[in-house]
């Protein structure tokens, strides 16, 4: 079942259109994620859904609600990921549950949440004080004290290292598993590879594509490639034996190096080959095509900007 639809949504400032008809829906229970370039509009798409902006044109649907007409009733249902900025070095972790818990009708017991978060021993350390792998599991915990169905987490593992990321990753799932729906806003293609069960890329205004991961990888049409290593003394030539065989397009040898590209299963039928002319190799290796792949393919850039 769709727990949000965006359906031609725009919207610009000053004149310039930064969302020009994007259109998607989001199933419950899923981790969807919004990728894009810098300056996308992701950050924007995401506030429409929240009912902190107000789109131009097009139609939202957030649990049914109107977040632009309806977002009191809203807010009581969604939790939205704060930036860091919005809370006060010197508020206590308590103090802050405590807080965000006394905007919601009917919050959950933030004690509870310590536990879950791992925060129960933090309880009284100051916000400043706070590594940022434990500033992200409070803000998770702050997105959630109000018991919401949906929870929009934007670039929550910005400027974390990369065992604070993983951390979060494991966070976030089990965000899901207690069947809250996620939206996550991402500038990290492993993160968005590890966690979406679907992804929308926003390019230019619109969206470029929508699919699982895997699907928008294997969407690249871009060619594989297979390297090898051949034994000292191999004199035959593998682009006589591999050049051939189907989905095949090229083979370089550099030395003892060997490079074959190609596309759809054609490594099986080149190691098939090497097994049957009896030709051993080292350090085989096939590229994995990674959802960065599919980016530039999409949007024409490279992510890393
Ligand atoms: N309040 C505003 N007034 C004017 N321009 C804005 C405003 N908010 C965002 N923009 C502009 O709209 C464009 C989209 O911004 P937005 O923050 O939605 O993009 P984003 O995809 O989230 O980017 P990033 O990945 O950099 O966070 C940017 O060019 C930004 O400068």
């Amino acid at each position: 079942m769709a727990i949000i639809e965006v359906s031609g949504l725009t919207k610009g400032y000053s004149g310039r259109t930064v969302l020009d008809g994007v259109s998607f829906s989001v199933e419950e229970g899923e981790i969807f994620g919004i990728l894009g370039p810098n300056g996308a509009g992701k950050t924007t798409a995401v506030e429409c859904m929240e009912g902190l902006r107000k789109p131009d044109g097009g139609t939202i649907r957030v649990l049914g609600l109107d977040p632009a007409g309806q977002s009191r009733e809203l807010h009581e249902r969604i939790g939205v990921q704060l930036q860091h900025t919005h809370l006060p070095e010197n508020i206590k972790v308590w103090e802050a549950l405590d807080l965000y818990a006394s905007f919601y009708a009917e919050p959950k017991d933030w004690r509870g949440l310590l536990d879950d978060w791992g925060l129960a021993e933090l309880r009284n350390a100051r916000f400043g004080k706070l590594s940022g792998g434990q500033k992200q599991r409070l803000f998770i915990a702050l997105a959630l004290v109000g018991g919401p169905e949906v929870a929009f987490l934007d670039e929550l593992t910005t400027g974390l290292d990369p065992q604070a990321r993983r951390a979060t990753w494991e966070l976030i799932k089990k965000v899901r598993a207690s069947g809250v729906t996620v939206i996550l806003v991402s500038h990290f293609m492993d993160e968005v590879e590890e966690l979406c069960d679907r992804v929308a890329v926003v390019d230019r205004g619109g969206v470029v594509a929508l699919d699982t991961p895997a699907g928008l990888i294997d969407g690249v049409d871009a060619d594989h490639q297979m390297r090898f290593t051949l034994m000292d003394g191999e004199t035959r030539d593998p682009a006589a034996l591999l050049g051939d065989l189907p989905g095949v397009t090229g083979v370089v040898r550099d030395g003892k190096r060997v490079t074959v590209t190609g596309r759809g299963d054609f490594a099986t039928a080149v190691t098939s080959v090497l097994a049957r002319e009896l030709i051993p190799v080292a350090d085989l290796r096939i590229d994995k095509r990674t959802l960065d792949d599919a980016f530039v393919a999409l949007t024409g850039r490279s992510f890393h900007l």
